[in-house]
């Protein structure tokens, strides 16, 4: 039977519970968004007043050239200001840029018992999940965005679990961006102070994950956003979005300098990743580096698919700015804790734009 999208319940059900998700809604025939799916008025995107991202690409081919210390000092500010670049010459081919993308268009299209199959509670494995919004028991709002989140162990158990209509290219994803990540690091981490081989920049992205993000068609983008404002919690997200944009990441806020805190588009660069500095990242450079807080729209024209690689630290990992920091800066902004309680609390509330970086806060007493 048709699920009644006037009932609340019932909606949360079939898109949530049953793991029909948001396209599962859509293809059900659906003239107006649900009341479930309505954001706050603050929540909504002002589409017609965003400015884009003019900074160029950084070559990342350059590292190995005469113009390496300028591109340390690019990658350097971008990390340090917006948090937030565009990346070209990244070691992944270009043309599994696109096998991805059309890769997940197409998983997003098999049949709804298909994707159900790895819904959160019935999946047959921890390592992955398909599901719907980032935190639907949390959210006031539902997010208008289906998504299906691939942890990394190894090769092995990545061809053994992942679902076979994406594993390979994936898989090969990662491979080819976790050679990047790594580079990249050597160059953040440099400028903090560390060795190209010391192995804490390995510990830094111990864990790995591949996402595949699908925003279907809405009746109206005015009303619904594809991902709420937030950071990222681990180190460093490698990110290919399509050519529909919609990625906004909020400039740093301000109030004795007079800086609004406005969004600005990261716009589709053809062959382009982005990059972005996460939670841990900006933590252990004791603030220097900042984990932007972004967020996604939706379009009535054409579905959109984004496929990030998350990278995180082991999860037993005490993480803290680093020592040479607190001593230069004299004050420590952030604490210590372990990363596993760290996730606990992000993964346990709904996207409140950078408010999961209170965790690491000092609490003061009054
Ligand atoms: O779809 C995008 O462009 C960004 C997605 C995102 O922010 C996320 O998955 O954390
Ligand atoms: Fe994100």
């Amino acid at each position: 039977m048709a699920p009644s999208f006037d009932d609340n319940n019932s909606l949360f059900n079939f898109v949530v519970r049953d793991g029909n998700g948001v396209k599962g809604m859509i293809d059900m025939g659906l003239s107006e968004v649900p009341e479930a799916f309505k954001q706050p008025p603050k929540e909504r995107i002002d589409k017609e007043n965003a400015t884009q991202h003019r900074q160029p690409p950084i070559d990342l081919s350059k590292l190995d050239g005469p113009d390496h210390d300028q591109v340390v000092k690019e990658l350097v500010a971008a990390a340090e200001n917006l948090g937030f670049f565009q990346v070209v010459n990244h070691g992944v081919p270009v043309e599994l840029l696109e096998s991805l993308k059309e890769t997940a268009h197409n998983f997003f299209h098999l049949p709804p018992e298909r994707k159900a199959f790895y819904r959160p509670g019935a999946s047959p494995t921890p390592l992955v999940k398909c599901s719907t919004s980032f935190n639907p028991d949390k959210e006031k709002a539902l997010e208008w965005k289906d998504y299906i989140s691939m942890q990394y162990t190894n090769d092995a158990e990545a061809l053994e679990h992942w679902p076979i209509e994406c594993r390979d290219v994936a898989l090969e994803f990662l491979r080819t961006s976790i050679t990047m990540v790594r580079k990249l690091l050597e160059v953040l981490m440099g400028n903090l102070g560390m060795k190209p081989d010391d192995p804490k920049i390995d510990a830094l992205i111990d864990k790995k994950m591949v996402n595949m993000n699908y925003y279907p068609t809405c009746p109206n983008p005015d009303l619904t956003v594809g991902v709420g404002r937030h950071s990222d919690m681990g180190t460093l997200t490698v990110l290919l979005q399509d050519g529909i944009g919609g990625l906004y990441v909020k400039l740093e806020e301000d109030t004795d300098m007079g800086k609004k805190g406005d969004w600005i588009e990261i716009p589709p660069n053809d062959g382009a990743l982005v990059i972005n500095v996460g939670d841990m990242l900006q933590v252990l450079s004791n603030g220097r580096y900042k984990s932007a807080e972004h967020r996604v729209r939706t379009t009535s024209t054409k579905s959109r698919v984004s496929i990030p690689i998350f990278t995180i630290p082991k999860i037993t990992e005490m993480i803290a700015p680093l020592p040479q920091l607190v001593e230069k800066d004299g004050i420590a902004h952030y604490r210590e804790f372990v990363l596993a309680d760290y996730m606990k609390n992000f993964f346990a509330n709904a996207h409140d734009g950078k408010k999961s970086l209170d965790f690491a806060k000092f609490t003061t007493s009054a």
